[in-house]
């Protein structure tokens, strides 16, 4: 049962939501809580970490999302969001909190997700709505949510409605794309799902889909999957591309002038706090049919040892060799390190004995002034670019005839 509307036409008449209170101000929980409160509705923003509660208040946060800071600090923002360690009561409560794996299984945690519904148990009233955020492993809502929200003495879909509309928002691109993105929203009825519509009708300019709570489960799902394998297929053409001789690069844009093909482009491995982890939620509940799932995520987890190989070849002339490494980000033009597969190719580097030294220009306390002068008083026998950010490619772009004449080898991956 999937239906569509159009955010702009408010066609539901289910009762607006005027207070929301966000549970998990993070990359997710803070960009909807801006937007809401830039629309004069009132929002609590409640984290349990005190920093970033503190910095929400004082509209100091330092997190490097374009237009992130500037947008915290518009006065009607500031006017409108508290940030709190403690729920309140609301109109609408969002779960917007972490689902990390627990290592070594690769099963989802859960805890923090639970955590935050045992938070709001105590301001839930009869009306309101809950709406999940946070990616979850197919059948969160129906087999752990709902009965967590029963065993409080509620009746989710009766006095309590309950929708799970998965963010799809990409790093680096928030404040766009949390307006234009069509949305799904999964409701336990349909009514939950219209509800939770209200939510984001103040800045949505887009579709909305409406449909069922597992269904919304699985499209997140589906959604990175879909990308984590399609990266892994160009990871491993590019390997038999090497493996020949010639640059797997050029082949794979050869390859998409075919009308029906579109490779992605491979790289040094899948970092960020999604797709590393998202299609391991699938295997959890269905590891029968996951294989071609799971076997994507190994050749992509692979890919920074690979890297690091590849590395050590090249720079198998040079006895002890200065190895200078550019990039520490996830990904390009993007500042953060989470699941870095870059950082992985530095440490299996460092492991081996090599003498790294490790910059990124986006990341605080990993920068330089002048790439040119670093590597002459470092003197780099080696220079790698392991993350392609546009400001590094131009660099060493220009830097490329001073690299050959001073006898340092460029690597760019
Ligand atoms: N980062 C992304 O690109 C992205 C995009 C779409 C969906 N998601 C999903 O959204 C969810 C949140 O991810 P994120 O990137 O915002 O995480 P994050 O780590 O940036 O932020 C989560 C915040 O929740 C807080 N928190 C943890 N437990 C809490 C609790 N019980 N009560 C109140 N606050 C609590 C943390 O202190 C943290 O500030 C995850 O399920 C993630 O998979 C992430
Ligand atoms: C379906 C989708 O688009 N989902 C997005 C994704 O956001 P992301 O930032 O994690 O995604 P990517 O930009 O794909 O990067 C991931 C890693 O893959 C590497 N990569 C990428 C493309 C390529 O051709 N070759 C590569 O090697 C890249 O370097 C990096 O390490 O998940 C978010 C959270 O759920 C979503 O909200 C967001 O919509």
């Amino acid at each position: 049962m999937t239906s569509r509307s159009t955010a702009s036409t408010d066609t539901t008449d289910q009762q607006a939501v005027e207070e929301v209170v966000i549970i998990g101000t993070g990359f997710v929980g803070l960009p909807l809580a801006i937007m809401l409160a830039s629309k004069g509705k009132t929002v609590h923003g409640i984290d349990i970490d005190k920093n970033v509660v503190k910095a929400i208040n004082d509209g100091t946060l330092n997190v490097n999302e374009k237009e992130l800071n500037s947008r915290l600090k518009e006065d009607t923002v500031q006017e409108n969001l508290v940030g709190q360690t403690e729920p309140t009561s609301g109109d609408a409560f969002v779960i917007s909190v972490p689902t990390p794996l627990t290592e070594p299984n690769k099963s989802p945690d859960m805890s923090h997700v639970e955590a935050a519904v045992d938070s709001i148990l105590p301001y839930l009233e009869e009306g309101d709505l809950v709406n999940v955020e946070s990616t979850i492993p197919p059948l969160t809502c129906g087999n752990h949510i709902v009965p967590q929200l029963e065993r409080a003495g509620y009746d989710p879909g009766d006095d309590i409605q309950l929708a799970h509309s998965p963010e799809r928002i990409l790093p680096g691109n928030v404040f766009e794309e949390i307006v234009t993105n069509d949305r799904i929203i999964g409701g336990i009825d349909r009514a939950s799902a219209e509800r939770a519509a209200k939510l984001y009708e103040p800045f949505l300019e887009a579709e909305i889909y409406y449909t069922d709570l597992v269904s919304a489960e699985l499209c997140k799902l589906m959604e990175n999957t879909y990308r984590d394998v399609n990266v892994a297929l160009a990871n491993e053409f590019a390997l038999i591309g090497d493996q020949m001789d010639v640059n797997p690069d050029d082949i794979i844009e050869l390859a998409n002038k075919h009308p029906r093909v579109d490779l992605l482009r491979p790289g040094i491995g899948v970092g960020g706090h999604c797709l590393p982890v998202d299609p391991w939620f699938l295997n959890e509940v269905d590891p029968e049919h996951t294989n071609l799932i799971t076997t994507a995520r190994r050749i992509n987890d692979m890919m920074p040892e690979i890297t690091a190989k590849k590395i050590r070849r090249a720079v198998a002339d040079h006895v002890d060799p200065k190895i200078i490494a550019l990039g520490a980000a996830y990904k390009p033009n993007n500042y953060d390190q989470r699941n870095s597969p870059a950082n992985e190719v530095v440490e299996e580097l460092c492991l081996d004995g090599y003498r790294v030294t490790h910059y990124d220009r986006h990341i605080d306390g990993m920068g330089y002034d002048d790439l040119q002068a670093t590597i002459a008083s470092e003197s780099a026998d080696v220079v790698v670019q392991l993350v392609p950010h546009d400001e590094t490619v131009e660099e060493l772009d220009e830097l490329d005839s001073w690299l050959s004449s001073n006898d340092v080898d460029l690597l760019q991956f």
